[in-house]
């Protein structure tokens, strides 16, 4: 069965000046899925990312979203599609509190007043809908809450502005086991909420653990996007450094097929 992609990304090419990053890069991810994104540093991830995000514009190549061709020209155009990045330094403000860090520069207004009993209502629904239960109160200021907490507030901010491909750059990076569990499991109930997901990691324990689907970059190219129970660990590493994994036999390499 084909299934659509909600973001597919096609013949992607990025330059910097005179240095080309990316190489004719195709991406797809899917509803309720985990896509995680995988390759060496420097290969291309954070490139493709910001393309997807409208942080970078590309010079080559076609972005769908829901299977319709869409010009996405900035970081606008991509939040008003559902595409919401959540950075590995969270840019959460630590002298303020949850809720005003998931309205921050969006808040609720009544006439001039700002309408803190909805946006409060609104958080707490929010962090209750992920099952998430490890925030008490979100009256706390994020500088008290644990790492894993504020990545937690900082996925929950996505879903809150109506992400539907919610991407998230390293995000147990700076995590402890404990906390990592907790995300990952976070990450998880995202995809088995509909959403689509795509995760950064060099983790590949997180990414077998989590993810649906690995898209392994090689040198700004697509070395491979296959389902993960198609592969072993160590052909995921080979992808990772050579670019190929000699004893994989590719059912496709760029996710059109589901
Ligand atoms: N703004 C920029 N100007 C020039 N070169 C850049 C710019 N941003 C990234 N690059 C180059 O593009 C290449 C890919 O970088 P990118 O950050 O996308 O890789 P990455 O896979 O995310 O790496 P990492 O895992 O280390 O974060 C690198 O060689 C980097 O130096």
């Amino acid at each position: 069965m084909t299934v659509t992609p909600i973001l597919e990304l096609r013949g992607i090419d990025k330059s910097f000046g005179p240095v080309q990053v990316l190489h004719d890069v195709a991406f797809s991810a899917y509803p309720g899925e985990v896509t995680a994104l995988v390759g060496d540093n420097g290969a291309g991830k954070s490139t493709l990312v910001k393309c997807i995000g409208g942080i970078h514009s590309f010079d080559a190549g076609e972005y769908l979203f829901e299977g319709e061709r869409v010009q996405v020209n900035g970081p606008r155009d991509a939040a008003a599609l559902g595409v919401e990045i959540v950075y590995q330094d969270l840019a959460l403000c630590d002298n303020l509190d949850i809720v005003q860090n998931m309205f921050l520069g969006r808040e609720k207004r009544r006439g001039p007043i700002l309408d803190e009993a909805t946006m409060e209502e609104m958080a707490a629904r929010t962090l209750a809908g992920l099952s998430v239960r490890t925030v008490k109160s979100v009256r706390q200021q994020v500088s008290h809450l644990s790492g894993g907490q504020r990545q937690t507030v900082a996925i929950a901010k996505a879903v809150l502005w109506n992400g539907k491909v919610v991407i998230l750059d390293e995000p147990t990076a700076a995590l402890g086991v404990a906390q990592t569990a907790q995300v990952l499991e976070l990450v998880r109930r995202l995809a088995d909420n509909g959403l689509t997901v795509v995760l950064i990691s060099h983790n590949l324990n997180d990414v077998f653990a989590v993810s649906d689907r690995i898209a392994a970059l090689y040198l700004g190219r697509m070395a491979a996007q296959v389902r993960t129970t198609d592969v072993t660990q160590s052909q995921v590493v080979e992808l990772i450094t050579s670019g190929r994994s000699g004893d994989l036999g590719l059912a496709t390499t760029n996710g059109a097929t589901a």
